[in-house]
């Protein structure tokens, strides 16, 4: 029996998809041949009445890396990185979290996906209730996953306010009380509270202030480095993805058009739109991240 062929059946040791019968661990998530069509009132003129997001994207994160997807707006990112964290069903193709085959997305499956995985999303305000205190916000996933005792869960609390660099006083606030680089700290803080083993980052610092914005991806950065976590850093600008990516795949229409480590594609970009994007827009980084 093929790796592949394990890893579908569900009987995979934690040897990759595609190791080729070597001990690479297995990716936390591996999408393979995955598309995602959309019904609509419209499509193209090739393609009526549907929208075809992705178009057979094969893709692995790997332990401890980080994975950027950059494109331009509409290319699948957020599509992508819905099937990656389970809200999104693909139409064809399989989805494997460390080896187990998710793809169909039963309530057991969406637990493993849910502890697996979490999300930062552009808007901070799309994952905190604005009538919820950041502690109650905080403390909200552990009472939900039923997580440690009361007292162990006001620590993990502490700590999570802590890890991302607020003081404690923070934790009575309101979200609409915060600043936008303070709302999308709790909002890493609340996507770090279950230990995920990624965190799917989807565009998390488009939505601030340039000043904010080198803040909020060191920190990023450093809590991956501290906890050991991967990561898919999502982004129109190819800039930012250099910065903080290992690996980077571009997306254009809903196919990947190249993918390399972040040396490799600045330095040897093989495809046309890859080359007109890095000649493209300036960077929206902060000025000081940006040489
Ligand atoms: N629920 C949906 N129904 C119909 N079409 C959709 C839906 N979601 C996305 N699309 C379409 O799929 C394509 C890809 O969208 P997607 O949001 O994944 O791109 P994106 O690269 O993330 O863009 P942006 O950066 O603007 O969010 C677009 O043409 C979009 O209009």
């Amino acid at each position: 029996m093929s790796d592949q062929q394990r890893v579908i059946d569900g009987t995979a040791a934690p040897a990759a998809a595609d190791a080729g019968g070597t001990s690479e661990p297995a990716p936390i998530i591996f999408l393979d041949d995955i598309s995602v069509t959309f019904k609509t009132r419209t499509g193209s003129i090739l393609h009526p009445n549907k929208v075809q997001a992705v178009r057979g994207l094969t893709l692995k994160l790997m332990p401890g890396e980080t994975l950027g997807i950059v494109g331009e707006s509409g290319c699948g990112k957020s599509t992508t990185a819905n099937v990656m964290c389970g809200l999104q069903a693909p139409t064809t193709g399989k989805v494997f979290f460390k080896g187990q085959d998710v793809t169909k997305r039963t309530a057991e499956m969406r637990r493993v996906i849910g502890r697996v995985i979490s999300v930062v999303f552009q808007d901070p305000a799309t994952a905190l209730n604005a009538r919820m205190s950041v502690h109650d916000q905080l403390l909200d996933p552990l009472k939900v996953h039923r997580i440690g005792d009361k007292d162990s869960r006001e620590a993990r609390v502490q700590e999570l306010i802590e890890m991302v660099g607020l003081p404690g006083s923070v934790l009575d606030a309101l979200p609409g009380q915060l600043s936008g680089g303070q709302r999308q700290r709790v909002a890493i803080a609340r996507a770090l509270s279950l230990k995920p083993d990624a965190i799917i980052a989807d565009e998390p610092t488009s939505a601030l202030d340039v000043s904010v914005r080198a803040q909020i991806l060191n920190l990023l950065m450093d809590l991956k480095r501290d906890l050991g976590l991967s990561m898919v850093f999502i982004s129109h600008d190819i800039q930012t993805v250099r910065y903080i990516s290992d690996r980077i795949i571009v997306m254009n229409a809903g196919r990947a058009v190249e993918r390399g480590t972040s040396e490799e594609v600045f330095a040897r970009p093989k495809d046309d739109y890859t080359k007109l994007l890095l000649g493209a827009a300036p960077s929206l980084l902060h000025p000081e991240l940006g040489k």
